[in-house]
């Protein structure tokens, strides 16, 4: 999907409560010399960075900077060439996608990746067994097998995410036929029933309108606050990370640029050259003194 391009919007005003940043330092992932090649690309070299508990962080930068495939990399879709993560104290380097899911990394995908012929509800139950205990088909066959014990617990789960991110309305309803923010926000509710301890969320409000991105700003918070679930998010609505983001990494041709606070990010000299394209307004008078 094309990505729109990065602008210095400032936070709008009906920006949410965000939850203080969190005081425990301590990091529930930590990402530490991570390189990832593709034959002669180099899509990351050398980055480091953790993520606490509690906070929600971004990753920013422009097209082709390493965003997604630094997600892959924690989701386990994608093996590092070179460095180690950890995850809630536990070396997952080399765990599996599905075991990754299994102990608490949620995902949503840039690209909606939803059942469109089935309902809401089947959509969000079958992500919970898929990622639970099956693989694909014999998730499938579950949930064509009907009724079973533990259907009820997942039904209540799956209610209750449905409650809290206001898609009662469309529960029954096929996930195709519905307006491309609701069907973000079954992705979502897809992603949470599982009830992550992380959840990784690519290009949340691409393709959005402004009340849809809104919504989901807001219920990206009240996950965060409510539920106290971390969140990674990668973003080019700068208003949205602006307005929502404890912190921001800056990546750039697959290295890190910067980190730190949104404001001291989008203040950062480097930042504003490499990432929005702006002009060094020292250079031409360093030039002219003969520097
Ligand atoms: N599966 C792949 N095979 C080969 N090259 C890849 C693959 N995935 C990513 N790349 C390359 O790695 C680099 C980083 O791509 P990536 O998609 O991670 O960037 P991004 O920051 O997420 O970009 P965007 O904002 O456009 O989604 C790019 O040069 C891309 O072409």
């Amino acid at each position: 999907m094309a990505a729109a391009e990065p602008t210095l919007d400032p936070p709008t005003e009906a920006a949410p409560d965000l939850a203080p940043a969190p005081a425990q330092p301590e990091p529930i992932l930590d990402v530490a010399g991570v390189s990832l090649r593709f034959g002669g690309v180099r899509a990351l070299t050398d980055v480091s960075f953790a993520v606490r508990q509690g906070e929600i962080f971004s990753i920013i930068g422009p097209n082709g900077a390493g965003k997604t495939s630094m997600l892959n990399c924690i989701s386990g879709r994608y093996r590092p060439t070179e460095g180690r993560i950890r995850f809630d104290g536990r070396d997952i380097t080399r765990l599996r996608t599905s075991r990754r899911a299994a102990i608490g990394i949620g995902r949503t995908f840039q690209n909606l990746a939803l059942f469109g012929h089935m309902s809401v509800l089947d959509n969000i139950v079958v992500g919970r067994h898929h990622l639970l205990r099956h693989g694909f088909l014999s998730g499938m066959l579950y949930w064509w097998g009907g009724a079973q014990r533990e259907e009820i617990e997942h039904r209540h789960a799956v209610e209750e995410i449905i409650d809290f991110l206001e898609i009662q309305h469309v529960r029954k309803e096929m996930a195709g036929t519905l307006s491309y923010g609701l069907r973000k926000r079954v992705e979502l509710a897809r992603a949470v029933a599982l009830r992550p301890k992380l959840i990784l969320l690519d290009e949340p409000m691409a393709g959005m309108n402004l009340e849809e991105k809104e919504d989901m700003a807001r219920f990206i918070v009240d996950l965060n606050v409510e539920w106290g679930m971390t969140v990674l998010m990668i973003e080019h609505d700068m208003g949205v990370v602006m307005d929502i983001s404890h912190r921001v990494m800056v990546l750039d041709f697959g290295r890190r640029l910067a980190e730190g606070a949104p404001e001291a990010v989008l203040a950062d000299p480097h930042v504003r050259r490499a990432y929005l394209g702006e002009v060094d307004e020292e250079a031409p008078a360093l030039e002219a003194a003969g520097a």
